[in-house]
C-alpha cells in the first residue's frame, strides 16, 4: 500500500498515537485514523493533480477515471479533468471520522514533540552516540563542494543546456518555506514519471560509477532509486555553457557525471565542483529563484532530474535533514546571516542527540568536538567552584566557546529536562557557519577572559 511515509513509517505514527491516547476502543480508532491518513493523503494527490493541471501538466498520463477508483493505495487519478468536491466526499469521506470520539486532527506539517517536523521523526536510523547516554538520530551525510579556485573571465552569455520549452512549473507560487508543501507522499505506486525512459546497460555502468555511492542515493530505497535512475536525463555541455542562471525558475536538478561547473552568485565565483557532486536542488526545494549561476568550466556530461521526481522522491529521502532543520535554522537569531544555501550545507552536517534529565552533555575539561543547537528542552551550566552560571533553553546554543578558542570546554552543561539537540562537529562548525562566527565570538560568555 503507498503510503506518505512507508509501512513501517505509517505504523511508528500510529503506534505513538495509540500510546498518547490510549483508546478504548481500539479497533475504531484504528479504522478511523487510517481512513483519515487515506483521506489527507488522497486529498494532497487530488490537489497536486488539480493544481498542475490548471498549468496544463498532466501527472498521471496513463490514468483513466476509473483507476482513480480502484484497491485502497492505488494511487492513480484521472488525467482529463480536476478533481471536485464531489469526487472528494465519494472517494476520501471516512465513515465514522466525524463521530469519533477518538480522533484527533493530523495536520501535515503539524510539530510533534519530537522535532520541527515529527512526521519525518520515524525515519531515523538510531545509531551511535557522541555521549555514551545520548540517541544520535540522524546519519551524517552529504559530501562538501569544494571552494573555488582560481577567478575567472566574464561570464559566457550563451545557453546550451534546456532547450525545450521550460518545465513542469505546476507550483509556480513562490514559497520560502519547504516544510508543509513536503510532508506529503514520496512514493506512489502507480505513478510514472514524465521522463521515464529505461536506460541502456552501458548508460547504468557509468551511472553507477559516477554517482552509485552518491548521498543522494545511498538514501534511497531500490524502488526510488531505480525511478531516479530511469527519470535522469543525460545532458552534454560545452565548456563556458551557461547551465543555469541566476534568478530563473527551477527546472531541473543536475548531477556532473564528467566535468567542472562553476558557481556565481552576483557575477561573483563563489565556488567550483566536479563528477559525483550535484547543484540546483535549492530552487525546487523552496520554489525560490534559481539562486546561482551555474557555467561549464570544461566540457561537461551531466544528468538531469526533473523537478517533479527530484520533490516526489529525493525531498524526502536524501534531503530530508534539510526539511527537518530548515523551520528551526530560521529562526535561530545566531544563523540570520547565513543564506538559504548556507542553512542547507549546514542542514546537511547536523546530527541529533537526545538527552534525559540529569544528563551531562558536556563536561567542563574535556576537549571539544561539537557545537550543539537546543532543539527543545533545558540545561543548566555549571562551573566548578561558582554552581550554576547560566540557563539555557529552546533557541540557544553552546559549546562554542572550547571551538572558537582552542581550549578545554569552560563549564559542565546538563539538561535538566529532555532536551533534544542538534550537534555539529568541528570540521563543520569552521566550515559551515561562516559569517554567524563572528556573531559567536561577540557573544562569546569568556571574552573577557580569553581576550
Ligand atoms: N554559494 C552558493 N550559493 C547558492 N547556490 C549555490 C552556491 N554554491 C553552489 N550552489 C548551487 O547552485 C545552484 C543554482 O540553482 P539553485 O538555486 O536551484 O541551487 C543552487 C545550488 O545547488
Ligand atoms: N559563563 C560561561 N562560561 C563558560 N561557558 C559558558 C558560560 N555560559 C555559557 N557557557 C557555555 O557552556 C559551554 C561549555 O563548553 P564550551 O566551553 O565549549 O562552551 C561553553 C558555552 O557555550
Amino acid at each position: 500500500m503507498p503510503s506518505s511515509q512507508g509501512p513501517a513509517d505509517e505504523l511508528n505514527l500510529f503506534s505513538k498515537k495509540v500510546q498518547e491516547e490510549q483508546p478504548e476502543d481500539f479497533l475504531q480508532f484504528a479504522s478511523n485514523y487510517f481512513n483519515r491518513r487515506l483521506e489527507q493523503q488522497r486529498v494532497f494527490i487530488r490537489n497536486q493533480e488539480a493544481l498542475a493541471l490548471s498549468k496544463g501538466i498532466v501527472l498521471f498520463p496513463h490514468a483513466s477515471k476509473h483507476d482513480s477508483v480502484t484497491a485502497a493505495g492505488s494511487l492513480q487519478g484521472s488525467a482529463t479533468r480536476p478533481s471536485t468536491a464531489d469526487d472528494q466526499d465519494v472517494l476520501f469521506k471516512s465513515p465514522f471520522v466525524d463521530h469519533d470520539p477518538h480522533t484527533t486532527h493530523l495536520v501535515e506539517g503539524e510539530e510533534s514533540e519530537e522535532g520541527p517536523s515529527g512526521i519525518f521523526k520515524n525515519n531515523f536510523n538510531v545509531g551511535q552516540a557522541a555521549d555514551k547516554n545520548a540517541t544520535k538520530v540522524v546519519d551524517p551525510m552529504a559530501p562538501d563542494q569544494a571552494l573555488s579556485p582560481p577567478p575567472q573571465s566574464a561570464l559566457p552569455r550563451r545557453s546550451v543546456v534546456n532547450p525545450q520549452p521550460l518545465p513542469m512549473n505546476f507550483n509556480a507560487e513562490r514559497r520560502t518555506s519547504v516544510s508543509g508543501e513536503t510532508l506529503k507522499p514520496s512514493n506512489f505506486d502507480d505513478w510514472t514519471p514524465t521522463n521515464y525512459t529505461e536506460k541502456t546497460k552501458e548508460q547504468l555502468n557509468r551511472l553507477e560509477k559516477a554517482i552509485g555511492k552518491n548521498f543522494l542515493f545511498n538514501k534511497l530505497d531500490s524502488d526510488s532509486k531505480k525511478l531516479v535512475i530511469n527519470s535522469l536525463e543525460e545532458k552534454s555541455v560545452k565548456q563556458g555553457g551557461e547551465i543555469i542562471k541566476q534568478g530563473d525558475e527551477g527546472d531541473y536538478f543536475y548531477i556532473v557525471e564528467n566535468g567542472t561547473v562553476d558557481f556565481y552568485v552576483n557575477h561573483h565565483k563563489v565556488n567550483t565542483s566536479g563528477p559525483g557532486s550535484s547543484f540546483g536542488e535549492l530552487a525546487l526545494m523552496y520554489n525560490s529563484p534559481r539562486a546561482a549561476t551555474v557555467i561549464a568550466s570544461t566540457d561537461c556530461i551531466l544528468w538531469a532530474l526533473d523537478r517533479l521526481t527530484f520533490r516526489r522522491i529525493l525531498l524526502g529521502g536524501s534531503f530530508k535533514k534539510r526539511i527537518l532543520y530548515d523551520d528551526f535554522l530560521k529562526s535561530m537569531p545566531v544563523l540570520k546571516s547565513l543564506s538559504t544555501y548556507d542553512r542547507a550545507k549546514l542542514a546537511d552536517a547536523l546530527d541529533t542527540e537526545i538527552y534525559q534529565p540529569g544528563e551531562t552533555i558536556i563536561r567542563e575539561g574535556d576537549s571539544g568536538e561539537n557545537f550543539y543547537f537546543i532543539e527543545y528542552g533545558q540545561a543548566e551550566v555549571t562551573k566548578k567552584g561558582q554552581g550554576v552560571i547560566a540557563r539555557l533553553k529552546k533557541g540557544d546554543y553552546f559549546g562554542e566557546v572550547a571551538l572558537l578558542n582552542d581550549l578545554p570546554r569552560q563549564a559542565t552543561v546538563t539538561a535538566t529536562e529532555k532536551t533534544k539537540v542538534a550537534t555539529l562537529g568541528k570540521s563543520g562548525f569552521q566550515r559551515l557557519l561562516g559569517p554567524a562566527v563572528e556573531v559567536l565570538k561577540l557573544n562569546d560568555p569568556t571574552r573577557n577572559v580569553h581576550h
